[in-house]
């Protein structure tokens, strides 16, 4: 009877390469067996020889997010904790022992591991990441960027996993309900890696805090009173790799850099206005403030490293086409310099000049 079990739950979970143990096959025979025995007004509790499902056991098999964190190959994780392992050099493998020393003894720990950029950080999370996922805990590795979640193994962008509000105050809390599939992961899992660490705003890290010290203190009340309701938490990042802080500055002043801006036109052509009155009626502030679709606007502004996109075929052999996305390296008064980043021509170096355009 349990040989179909498997077929059936993987559909019904969506997991085609969905494996079982020995004991969740009994649990969901027993489940079967109890609704057969329904039909002919009978229970399991009848018999007192039968074993009886664990409905805790039940309710954990039915979390497709703990399932998911269940379907690493532990083979394979364990072949690359080896390869790993053997080449983390003294300084990451302190990290490395500190980080599941907290894990394996619930000490809930909070580390900082802080380097700049290739210092080999990423490669100590893969490392303890592979070591805990052979042995079949939980690991949840975020990032504040999706960029950087990319680079680990299961990463995901931060605020999307954790389900953190877009605008967090000082009392906002993650948008998860107790009892929830999510918030029974997080009670399980052994540890949160949370790279990029310094682009987050302090109140986002307070916001996982308070739900972590929440959902925990119902199986123990002493976790209300521990950072991140005592599980270990591993942060890490580069200072160097923030924005810098502006009092009072705007946008433009943390991005800092010189923004140069560029008109569609400095003046309009005697021969296009219509006398007097028509300049009166339709003052230059106004035409320049139209906008029309197909066209860009009057006034852009642009610094060196912004990503620009080509809206015309500028020139198709030379790769600048609708679409064509690059990079401002250098501004000047009337033309632009740009750096191809898409498409065959990647790396060349080009010049956009201002070019007449009319509504399509
Ligand atoms: N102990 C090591 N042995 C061999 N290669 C290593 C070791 N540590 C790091 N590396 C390699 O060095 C490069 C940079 O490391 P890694 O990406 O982990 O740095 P990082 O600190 O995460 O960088 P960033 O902050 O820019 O993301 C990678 O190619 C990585 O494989």
């Amino acid at each position: 009877m349990s040989d179909d079990i498997p077929n059936k739950q993987r559909r019904a979970f969506g997991f085609p390469s969905m494996n079982f143990k020995e004991d969740e096959l009994q649990h969901y025979t027993l489940i079967e067996i109890e609704q057969i025995l329904h039909q002919h007004e009978w229970l399991l509790m009848d018999f007192n020889d039968m074993p009886k499902p664990d409905l805790k056991v039940l309710k954990e098999l039915g979390n497709n997010l703990w399932r998911q964190e269940q379907q690493y190959d532990v083979k394979k994780e364990g072949e690359e904790h080896h390869k790993l392992f053997n080449q983390l050099n003294p300084e990451q493998q302190i990290v490395y022992k500190a980080v599941l020393e907290s894990v394996y003894n619930n000490m809930g720990q909070l580390f900082f591991l802080y380097g700049a950029g290739g210092t080999g950080k990423t490669f100590v999370y893969k490392t303890i990441i592979s070591k805990l996922r052979s042995e079949k805990r939980i690991v949840l590795p975020v990032a504040s960027s999706g960029i950087a979640a990319l680079l680990l193994p299961g990463g995901r962008k931060a605020l999307s996993r954790f389900k953190i509000p877009l605008i967090v105050t000082e009392d906002s809390i993650c948008e998860i309900k107790k009892g929830t599939m999510l918030a029974e992961l997080l009670i399980k899992t052994n540890l949160i890696i949370w790279d990029e660490a310094p682009m987050s705003h302090r109140h986002t890290f307070e916001v996982l805090d308070r739900t972590l010290r929440d959902f925990l203190s119902t199986e123990d009340s002493s976790a209300s009173e521990k950072p991140f309701g005592g599980k270990t938490v591993l942060l890490g990042g580069d200072f160097r790799q923030i924005l810098p802080v502006i009092p009072n500055g705007t946008r433009a002043d943390t991005v800092g850099g010189e923004a140069k801006e560029y008109l569609s036109s400095h003046s309009i052509g005697k021969e296009d206005t219509v006398g007097a009155d028509y300049e009166a009626l339709y003052p230059v502030e106004y035409l320049n403030s139209l906008e029309f679709p197909g066209l860009p606007k009057h006034k852009i502004t642009l610094k060196k490293g912004v990503p620009i996109m080509l809206l015309r075929n500028i020139n198709q052999k030379e790769g600048m086409c609708n679409g064509t996305r690059m990079i401002v390296t250098n501004l000047g008064e009337i033309v632009i310099e740009a750096e191809i980043v898409t498409g065959t021509h990647v790396g060349k170096k080009v010049f956009i000049p201002r070019i007449i355009l009319s509504p399509p």
